[in-house]
């Protein structure tokens, strides 16, 4: 892999971490961390009190590394902010719930400008702004000796307002399976950069800043859904983590899919069609959207936001995600795509 330029300047300006210091640092992080409407005690003390009125707490950890997670010359401070907001905030409504407060765990090179920790702490409190949550506390640390990589680690807290959680486990045969949000304009914004491009300006923008369907969740949960997820890695790889938590089959309509996700045509046609790339490859195998897929008994009327695209039925000998009656596997091969989702450790 090459290395991402370092973007920021490296060396001894006046605004680095290293001259700051690290109070310095958190004391300019927090002036921007904004208000969470749960917190008796915000950031400034050893540690944060939130109100829980639920009595239960929705928790969930995401750890973003410079080079695999984001790079600082494709994307802003503010926009890596809101990304690491997102990736957890979509977590919490994955459970059905909304999320009350961050926690940010920030491992930094000395070189990093203070300017551009206060950006992303800019973004994260921006993402979360809507939902009445911010960030209450965290811990800043000097990157590995030698590592010129950040490394963001977030933990997301959350409330369930009385709602029980919607596990990944509660899909049964004869329930339709459902979307909200969009799925491949990460993976799309994510090929135009690697190509050297900075547009179309909606493509890229979606993966550097998702737009997760928040308040999704917590409807799913209200309309009494039985299984859910956010796709974080890509459709076929999230779904089957429902599928086989389920012990059920999940087949997605490919024509549903296409009307939920490429019609009209739009940048994901555009760039597919200057790259050679099937744009179901995309929507099938991307990830970062943060979209959700649910499970919901037959009959249920679909909150907004939500549209039908697919079913679960028995588990078969076919495998655990079908995609119009066809196994995962092939429909991987057939986009073109490598795998049915994001791979780690690749
Ligand atoms: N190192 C770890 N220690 C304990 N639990 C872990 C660890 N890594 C992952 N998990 C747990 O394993 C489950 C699956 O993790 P994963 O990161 O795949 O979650 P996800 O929701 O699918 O992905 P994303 O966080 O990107 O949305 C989660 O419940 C997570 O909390
Ligand atoms: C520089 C750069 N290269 C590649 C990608 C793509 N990417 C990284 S992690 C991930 C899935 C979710 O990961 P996790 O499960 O760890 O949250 C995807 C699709 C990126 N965002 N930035
Ligand atoms: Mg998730």
């Amino acid at each position: 892999m090459s290395r991402p330029r370092p973007l920021v300047p490296r060396g001894n300006s006046a605004d680095s971490v290293r001259v700051v210091g690290e109070f310095g640092v958190i004391s300019r992080v927090v002036a921007r961390a904004g208000t969470a409407a749960a917190a008796e005690v915000g950031p400034g003390d050893d540690a944060a009190v939130l109100r829980t009125p639920d009595g239960r707490v929705v928790a969930t950890t995401d750890v973003l590394v410079e080079g695999r997670h984001f790079r600082r010359d494709w994307s802003s401070a503010e926009d890596i902010g809101h990304k690491a907001a997102a990736a957890n905030l979509a977590d919490v409504a994955a459970m059905g719930g909304v999320a009350t407060a961050l926690l940010v765990g920030l491992a930094c090179p000395a070189d990093t400008p203070t300017s551009w920790l206060e950006g992303v702490a800019a973004g994260l409190a921006a993402e979360c702004a809507p939902l009445g949550a911010a960030v209450v506390g965290g811990d800043t640390v000097a990157a590995a000796p030698d590592s010129e990589a950040v490394v963001l680690s977030v933990t997301a807290l959350g409330d369930l307002a009385g709602r029980a959680p919607v596990l990944r486990s509660g899909a049964r045969p004869g329930d339709v399976v459902a979307l909200a949000g969009r799925l491949g304009w990460s993976a799309c914004g994510l090929a135009a950069l690697r190509r050297g491009f900075k547009s179309p300006a909606a493509a890229v923008g979606a993966h550097r800043r998702p737009h997760p369907p928040y308040a999704a969740g917590p409807a799913a949960a209200a309309a009494g859904a039985t299984a859910m997820c956010d796709v974080s890695d890509g459709l076929l790889a999230d779904v089957g983590h429902l599928a086989l938590a389920s012990g059920a089959v999940f087949d997605l309509d490919r024509a549903a899919l296409v009307r939920a996700c490429l019609e009209p045509p739009g940048p994901l046609q555009q760039v597919a069609a200057a790259l050679g790339a099937d744009p179901m490859a995309w929507v099938l195998t991307g990830g970062e959207d943060h979209a959700l897929v649910a499970a919901f008994p037959a009959g249920t009327a679909l909150p907004d936001g939500w549209v039908e695209v697919g079913a679960v039925r028995d588990a078969d000998e076919n495998g655990a995600v079908l995609v119009s009656g066809e196994p995962a596997a092939a429909a991987v091969r057939a986009v073109g795509a490598e795998a049915p989702g994001h791979v780690h450790f690749g």
